[in-house]
């Protein structure tokens, strides 16, 4: 069965925002496990732009189902992931002037640094993924680099202005996802994914599950965290009968 992680992110942004309390990414993070979610994503940017260490702190105890962390691949980070131990722990690449995550990592220029990250992470039994484009160089190195997992990114699909780019970028995809495979890796997907692109990405069987974030939260604000989530989830879930 196809997963859910629910990313949390962009709760915290509409708090960081203001410098408020509110709104909680842990009551978010709780109400979209009542909801269905399978595993909470939340990525502790360099920047501290939405995320704070202190929120990682917290959610680590209170989850119910499984951290996924989200983090550059620098000391700093591997530190803070070492000593909080989540279960998965997702490195990305980070450019402090970024929108938003722009690319996947480039696992084939810096393969020693993200082997020895992999390795040190996997010592301390954290379930590493690499969230690369959908190229097959990279799905390569990762495999090389020891990560049991990858996510493909998502956003040149979600992003894409035509239909047929669209439909390139998913193949492109699909490509992807059925190489990982091959290669032993478990294969996850994100980023861009909303309600109306979502189910071609869940319907390609390989896919053990989605990390999406911005789209259910943008929704929350019309029907509520729990909703929103459930309606994700639906689709997906429907994306496979
Ligand atoms: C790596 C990734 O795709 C997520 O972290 C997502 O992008 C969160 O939003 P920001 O990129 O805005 O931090
Ligand atoms: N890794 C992708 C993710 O966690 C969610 O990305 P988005 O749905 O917020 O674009």
């Amino acid at each position: 069965m196809i997963e859910l992680g629910v990313n949390i992110d962009h709760v915290a942004t509409l708090r960081q925002a203001r410098g408020t309390k509110y709104p909680d990414p842990i009551e978010a993070a709780l109400i979209a496990e009542s909801a269905g979610a399978d595993a909470i994503t939340l990525h502790l940017r360099e920047d501290r732009r939405h995320i704070q260490d202190r929120d990682v702190e917290i959610l680590r105890n209170r989850l119910t189902t499984r951290m996924n962390l989200e983090s550059a691949v620098t000391d700093e980070m591997i530190t803070i992931a070492l000593r909080i131990k989540p279960h998965d722990i997702c490195l990305v690449p980070e450019r402090r002037e970024e929108l938003t995550t722009e690319g996947g990592l480039d696992v084939v220029k810096h393969f020693d640094q993200i082997k020895r990250a992999c390795e040190k992470l996997g010592e301390a039994g954290i379930r590493v993924s690499l969230f690369i484009n959908a190229d097959a160089l990279q799905i390569n190195a990762a495999a090389r680099a020891g990560a049991p997992v990858i996510e493909i990114h998502t956003g040149s699909y979600a992003d894409a202005h035509s239909f047929d780019a669209q439909e390139k970028h998913f193949l492109e995809v699909q490509e992807a996802v059925g190489l990982g495979r091959n290669l032993g890796l478990k294969v996850n997907a994100g980023h861009g994914l909303h309600y109306e692109n979502v189910q071609a990405i869940a319907a390609i069987p390989e896919i053990s599950e989605l990390n999406i974030g911005h789209a259910i939260v943008a929704r929350a604000i019309f029907v509520g965290f729990k909703l929103a989530v459930q309606e994700m989830k639906q689709l997906m879930l429907e994306s496979r009968k």
